[in-house]
């Protein structure tokens, strides 16, 4: 069980979330491997600040499960929207996983951005060279795991995946990494001690756009 300090006091919270807005309003596209913690370290950001920050809401062609919503969780769409809009290059990144396709389309983005939050992007490396390749604004934050030893601990102690799943999520992380250390990131946070990572993205996403 992992203990966390309150990590700003009541009255700095407040601040914080009606007037503290980055100055920087580019997309944030937050990678890693899959367990490092990039949801627990996003959902701290947005818990400390809920009007800066909004979470993309992806397009998919599965059908919604139970207790999902339209355009909450996802934009439901038939194949043939979707392929349209591939022909629009309306999106910034979009992958297959199985049958279906998933894609982050860029009016989305636009519509989010124009209520005046941050959109975060929870992005696999494939999405990250995509959105790059499209010439997106956007920064690039990488989060990346103490050890190979932690990741693994931290997938198992998380108890989602069966154990087909945590090895390939596991082989998945070495190309992860090993596309980090090409440098195309804007920040790499070691999430090691959580508050301390917490601190290192905080700071990343209110640094002034000369900074980051
Ligand atoms: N610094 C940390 N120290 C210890 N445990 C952590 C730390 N950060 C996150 N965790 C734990 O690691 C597990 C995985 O975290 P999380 O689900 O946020 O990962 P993720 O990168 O979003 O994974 P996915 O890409 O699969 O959604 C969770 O159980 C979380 O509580």
């Amino acid at each position: 069980m992992l203990y966390l300090r309150p990590l700003r006091s009541c009255f700095v919270y407040k601040m914080a979330s009606s007037a503290n807005l980055p100055p920087d309003r580019r997309p944030i596209a937050i990678s890693g491997p899959s367990g490092v913690g990039k949801g627990t370290l996003y959902k701290l950001l947005f818990a400390q600040y809920p009007d800066a920050f909004t979470l993309s809401v992806s397009h998919t062609t599965r059908g919604p499960r139970p207790g999902e919503q339209d355009g909450v969780d996802y934009h439901y769409v038939s194949k043939e929207n979707f392929t349209e809009l591939i022909a629009e290059d309306g999106f910034i990144e979009y992958a297959q996983f199985g049958d279906n396709l998933y894609g982050t389309s860029k009016a989305t983005i636009e519509e989010q951005s124009a209520k005046g939050q941050v959109v975060v992007l929870d992005i696999e490396m494939e999405g990250v060279k995509q959105i790059k390749a499209s010439g997106f604004p956007a920064r690039y934050v990488f989060v990346a795991p103490p050890s190979e030893e932690e990741l693994e601990k931290r997938l198992r102690g998380r108890g989602t995946e069966k154990e087909e799943s945590i090895q390939k999520r596991l082989a998945q992380s070495k190309l992860e990494q090993e596309f980090a250390k090409t440098g195309v990131h804007d920040k790499i946070i070691v999430n090691d001690d959580l508050e301390k990572a917490y601190k290192e993205l905080e700071d990343f996403v209110f640094a002034s756009p000369t900074e980051s």
